[in-house]
């Protein structure tokens, strides 16, 4: 290599690290503009709801910091919102008094336990849930259409899933058994799963056999799809939340909406057809004469697709036929029931393997799926007589809820609203109540409460110190982990069914080895789900094979 080439290696090495180097230093300038910018944004705005807040009320969460604590406090709230809202109960709430609980969207006065059957008896006029649904999932920018009313009408879940998932028992086991099956194999030998990784595959195919059918719940890339979609809708209600001010939102969302619009237009590719199939179907029926009524349900399919267009048809407003709109109330439906149902089932299994008598709890249990689960295929509504099941499932919900915080609601009376104890709360004031410190509170609940205690409600039932054993889905003023009134979780029936389903047939069909330790539980903001890592061993029993 003579000395020229040298030097022109020399000059195109120097050109290409100047290249990187300029690429390393745009991309970090931009970074560094983008974290200015947001803080240009979200610190102006945190002081702003700072100084709106009542002033009367105290706060939690400010960790006894010298300098802006109430500020430094709302830019924590993602990372420490449980342990804010556990500190301010302790504090303020079992003493029944309210306080503020910061946050980077809004801050919330949380109500004593005393006032949340108060607050779930209000009107919606005066405190609304609505408003925060629309608010926190951005229902106008970011899911389909055709208004935010008719995205919110829940009926189909509330009336036709209620009444029609115990018919669909058989269907749900049969696709329960088959995703265990691809999951775990046909062999005796032991699998060790990450038990977050299990519930979230199972709880999907269970609810998704329900909501499309067979074969479309079992196709992978319908799922991936699902995921993708349900992952890009709750990362851009995040941004929209925490980032763009309320004034922008109008002008910011169309583009931050964009990425979340792209993956559901990919997501309901798969649905279309099928709906265009039915709507003609439908077509062809009124052209017959046939009134909705009269439509011949028994050819009809029994799923939520069929009562999403049934729901939809009979508002006679021809954009609630569009596919995109079916399509979309379907994924939509999935946000609400895939993630939800599977923390709970990975929360419960990871309590039940981790309880000190474990093996003795089990034991109890697989008695009990192999006395009911056999009857599922004949009889939908035999997990009705798993009282031990349901009350393990009681106990976790009640023990770890998922969400430290509950009804949540925004005072929209233009005069404001007074609490029973003389608390006046402006218009705009976002309220909620505290979950899980008020659930394992022993001066509410009584002594023991603070434990957690797999069959408590069942032994209580035993004991006659009920009447009637308190079912995991029985909502009331001291278990909120399904909220509480007119907005009360209208999945809840279906999403404890499912996992005494899913449960069930696990007791059943596989050995569980009981956790030496407590596993970790991650936390953010103030939601509480398994970790990934927590790994759980497996094995069919052999019978079963
Ligand atoms: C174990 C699983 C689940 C838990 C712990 C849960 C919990 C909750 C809670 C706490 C609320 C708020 C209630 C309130 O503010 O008073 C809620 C609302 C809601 N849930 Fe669930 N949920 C679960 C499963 C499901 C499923 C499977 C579906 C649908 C298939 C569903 C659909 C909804 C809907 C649509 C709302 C809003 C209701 C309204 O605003 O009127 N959930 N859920």
């Amino acid at each position: 290599m003579d000395y020229f080439e040298a030097v022109s290696r020399l000059h195109l090495l120097h050109g290409i690290s100047f290249i990187v180097y300029w690429l390393v230093g745009v991309l970090l300038a931009a970074a560094l503009s983008l974290v200015a910018a947001a803080s240009l944004i979200v610190i102006p705005a945190a002081l702003i709801r700072i100084h709106q807040a009542p002033k009367n009320i105290p706060w939690a969460g400010l960790q006894n910091k010298k300098w802006f604590p109430k500020l430094r406090a709302c830019l924590r709230e993602m990372a420490v919102g449980r342990a804010a809202v556990e500190e301010g109960y302790e504090k303020y709430g079992k003493h029944g008094k309210a306080f503020i609980i910061p946050g980077l969207h809004w801050n919330a006065v949380v109500l004593p336990p005393s006032h949340s059957d108060w607050v779930a008896r209000q009107p919606e006029n005066v405190l609304s849930s609505n408003k925060v649904l629309d608010d926190t999932m951005g229902l106008q920018w970011l899911v389909h259409g055709p208004t935010a009313s008719s995205v919110r009408d829940f009926t189909v879940l509330r009336r036709d899933m209620t009444r029609q998932h115990i018919k669909l028992s058989h269907h749900i086991l049969d696709e329960i058994k088959h995703a265990f099956d691809e999951e775990l194999g046909s062999g005796t030998e032991y699998h060790k799963v990450s038990a977050s990784n299990l519930c979230a595959k199972i709880s999907f195919r269970a609810t998704n056999r329900m909501f499309v059918g067979l074969p479309l719940c079992r196709s992978e890339a319908y799922e991936t799809d699902v995921t993708r979609w349900t992952t890009a809708f709750g990362t851009c209600t995040l941004i929209m939340r925490f980032l763009i001010p309320k004034s922008l939102k109008p002008l910011f969302m169309q583009f931050v909406a964009l990425p979340t619009k792209l993956v559901q237009w990919r997501a309901v590719r798969f649905i279309r057809p099928r709906i265009r199939q039915r709507l003609g179907v439908l077509k062809h029926d009124k052209t017959l004469g046939n009134s909705l009524e009269n439509v011949q349900k028994e050819k009809e399919p029994n799923d939520m697709l069929q009562w999403i267009i049934n729901a939809n048809a009979a508002k006679d407003n021809p954009r609630e036929l569009e596919p995109g709109n079916i399509a979309g109330k379907m994924l939509f439906f999935n946000v609400f029931a895939t993630g939800t149902t599977s923390t709970v089932f990975a929360l419960i299994l990871c309590d039940m393997v981790s309880h000190v008598d474990a093996t003795a709890l089990i034991v109890q249990l697989r008695e009990e799926a192999d006395q009911y689960m056999p009857l599922i295929m004949e009889d939908g509504s035999a997990a009705r007589h798993m009282m031990k099941t349901d009350s393990v499932i009681r106990e976790t919900l009640r023990h770890n809820p998922m969400g430290a915080q509950g009804l949540l609601r925004e005072v929209v009376a233009p005069s404001g609203l007074t609490t029973p104890d003389g608390l006046h709360l402006p218009k705009g004031t976002h309220v909620q109540s505290v979950v899980s410190g008020m659930q394992r509170d022993v001066n509410i609940g009584g002594a023991g409460v603070d434990e957690y205690d797999p069959l408590r409600y069942w032994r209580e039932a035993q004991r006659g110190e009920v009447s009637k054993q308190l079912s995991a889905s029985q909502v009331s003023d001291r278990f909120l982990s399904f909220g509480l009134g007119k907005h009360a979780c209208p999945g809840r029936f279906f999403a404890v069914n499912s996992i005494k389903l899913m449960l069930g047939h696990l007791l059943m069909t596989y050995d569980i080895e009981p956790l030496k330790a407590k596993p970790e539980y991650t936390v953010i903001g103030e939601g509480l789900i398994p970790s990934a890592k927590t790994m759980v061993r497996l094995r069919r029993r052999s019978f079963t094979t």
